[in-house]
């Protein structure tokens, strides 16, 4: 049987090109998408030479409407695609009050909007299938706010949230939605943010990360956090967020909030 070909996002460096290394070794062809050419190409010379598996390369930049457009219409009409692995992003050093609008646009819009409508793009197509898979690169740092990157940190809770409610609404029809949660790893991502190389944590290496990832990813695990050791702590983590639910049904405030402010 033909495997489904992979589209990924922001395949140029990290974590992207290394699923590429790795979708290409399990005989997937591929479609890499970033806005450097040049460094996509090499990486599709080196990976066809290897491993004989067609690969196209597709100048994107994620934060352009245009470009958007131009991937999404790529998944909708190639029907060969069959995996999306929504990887491509970018995080912003310093605090939120000196951080300029522009960057938080680009920011919100390559890591929640691209996203975004990549996911929706391909969708229909999967959904008519009965067969697909979405993947989506958020974080860690989406689940601690007390990191102090609240931009950032919230781009990946969007990614977090997006996936575990497509993985809830497209399961049941055949689309397989993981989101998969790294912490800090070793890539580009820390010198282009602008990062203090002081205050950079000890860092996991990319191919370990993306490995474990789709270990996940094999055993169709909705969410996959390669760094956390005890994965009890997530399923209690879930379970004490859906004991919540029954009490989102009160008609009645509770009754702490039914006593004067003193
Ligand atoms: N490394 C880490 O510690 C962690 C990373 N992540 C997430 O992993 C993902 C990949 O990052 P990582 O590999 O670490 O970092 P890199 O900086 O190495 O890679 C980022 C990739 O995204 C692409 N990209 C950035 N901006 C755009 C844009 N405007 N349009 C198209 N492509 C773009 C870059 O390509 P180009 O410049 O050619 O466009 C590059 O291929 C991100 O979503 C990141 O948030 C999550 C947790 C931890
Ligand atoms: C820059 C970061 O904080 C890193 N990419 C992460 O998500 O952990």
């Amino acid at each position: 049987m033909t495997k489904p070909a992979v589209l990924i996002t922001g395949a140029s460096s990290g974590i992207g090109a290394t699923y590429a290394d790795r979708f290409a070794r399990r005989g997937h062809d591929l479609v890499l998408v970033a806005r450097n050419a040049d460094r996509m190409e090499e990486l599709a010379a080196r990976l066809r030479a290897e491993t004989g598996v067609t690969i196209d390369v597709m100048q994107a930049d994620l934060a352009v409407d245009a470009d958007v457009a131009k991937v999404e219409a790529r998944l909708r009409d190639d029907k060969r695609i069959g995996v999306l692995i929504n990887n491509a992003g970018l995080a912003l050093a310093g605090a939120f009050e000196a951080q300029t609008a522009a960057d938080l646009a680009q920011l919100v819009g390559v890591n929640t909007v691209a996203v975004l409508r990549l996911a929706h793009a391909v969708a229909p197509r999967f959904v008519a299938e009965g067969a697909g898979a979405i993947v989506n690169i958020g974080s860690v740092v989406g689940l601690v706010p007390e990191f102090g990157q609240t931009v950032y940190g919230a781009t990946k809770a969007f990614v977090q949230f997006l996936s575990q409610g497509l993985a809830h609404e497209l399961g049941p029809k055949g689309v397989y939605v993981q989101a998969v949660l790294p912490a800090g790893t070793a890539t580009e991502i820390w010198s282009r943010a602008g990062a203090d190389p002081s205050q950079v944590p000890p860092l996991m290496d990319v191919g370990a990360l993306v490995d474990a990832a789709l270990t996940g990813f094999d055993r169709r695990e909705a969410v996959t956090i390669p760094p956390l050791q005890d994965g009890a702590q997530w399923d209690a983590y879930q379970g004490a967020r859906l004991a919540m639910v029954p009490s989102f049904g009160a008609t009645v405030p509770a009754p702490r909030y039914l006593e004067a402010a003193q």
